[in-house]
């Protein structure tokens, strides 16, 4: 029982601008067992897909991969700032197994991490004191140019060469997705200030940060509202997509033009590359099945929200150690 998957939508609007009461409700009940499954898994490593909103990864430098050998949260929207309890050694084995595929991934000895990746976290494991040892895995999500969704899907598969394999009981983590289009700046419409904002390094100070998030609660609300201004969430997409992750048909999907992502799913809708990442990882260990499955489109918080547990096939009671 060497891998196991978890793969959910984060969204940091989850309490800042919340649906009826029983739908987060419903949210957060399927979060909490992911989170038991991910505890009873009881990993050793964690390897977490995430993306940037251009809290960590600037234009300065954009990598379309990046392996975490060290990892600082930023501590957006109210999540824990700090470092995170970082593998460096399985870090740099990830590296180089992706290099030898042929997987051009960056290295950052000092990586910083946003809601992206913190918030999953958190939702599987409680808190940051609670994280096993991580290995945050950067995936470009929002900045374009990107490239072809198949190359997570190669990523993803170096990580399941590295650790798969019965020495080290591994939990694949993808984070992201499915259909949402919060409003993320995009540097070919942005304004000359906003193009610098993406493109270099700064602290941002807590007023601006509030502010920044402040503005994104309002738009989350405007949505849910039924403002106009805004792409829809699409189910069918959504459905889809999670169709073909757990019938093991990556190609269904990761073969679709980028162009395909955002018209069906919205420009966010990029972060299913880390799911892809994820299950693609977990398939290098054979036939794997899908321990659950959650979705539900919520627009207060700008995401068509899903939660997934996976396993190699036949072992779903040797999730439990
Ligand atoms: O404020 C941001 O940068 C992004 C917010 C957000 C909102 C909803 C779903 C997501 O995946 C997000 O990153
Ligand atoms: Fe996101």
């Amino acid at each position: 029982m060497p891998l196991a998957l978890c793969a959910t939508s984060h969204s940091p609007l989850l309490g800042r601008n919340d649906p009826p009461a029983e739908v987060r409700r419903e949210v957060e009940a399927a979060l909490a067992r992911a989170g038991g499954f991910a505890r009873d898994f009881d990993p050793e490593l964690v390897v977490v897909f995430g993306p940037d909103h251009y809290n960590g990864f600037l234009y300065e430098v954009m990598p379309p991969f990046c392996v975490g050998a060290a990892a600082t949260s930023v501590g957006d929207y109210g999540l824990p700032a700090g470092p995170l309890p970082v593998d460096r050694d399985a870090a740099h084995r990830l590296a180089r197994e992706a290099l030898a595929s042929g997987v051009d991934v960056a290295v950052s000895e000092d990586m910083r991490v946003d809601h992206g990746f913190v918030q999953t976290l958190l939702f599987l494991f409680g808190s940051v004191e609670e994280l096993p040892p991580v290995v945050p895995v950067f995936v470009n999500c929002v900045a374009e140019p990107l490239g072809p969704a198949v190359r997570a899907r190669l990523l993803g598969e170096a990580a399941g060469r590295a650790f798969g394999g019965p020495e080290r009981r591994v939990l694949v983590v993808g984070s992201g997705g499915l259909s949402h289009d919060p409003p993320v700046p995009r540097l070919a419409e942005a304004p000359p200030e906003v193009a610098e904002r993406l493109t270099r390094r700064r602290e941002v100070g807590p007023g601006e940060r509030a502010e920044r998030e402040a503005r994104t609660a309002a738009a989350a609300a405007a949505f849910a509202a039924g403002s106009t201004d805004y792409r829809e969430l699409n189910p069918e997409f959504d459905a889809l997509v999670l169709d073909a992750l757990a019938s093991g048909d990556l190609a269904a999907i990761d073969s679709r033009p980028n162009e395909w992502f955002v018209r069906e799913g919205g420009h966010s809708a990029h972060e299913v590359r880390t799911w892809i990442a994820a299950y693609a990882a977990l398939s290098t260990q054979g036939a794997y099945e899908v321990v659950e499955s959650y979705y539900r489109p919520v627009k207060e918080w700008f995401a068509g929200f899903a939660v997934t547990t996976a396993v190699s096939r036949g072992h779903k009671d040797g999730a439990r150690r």
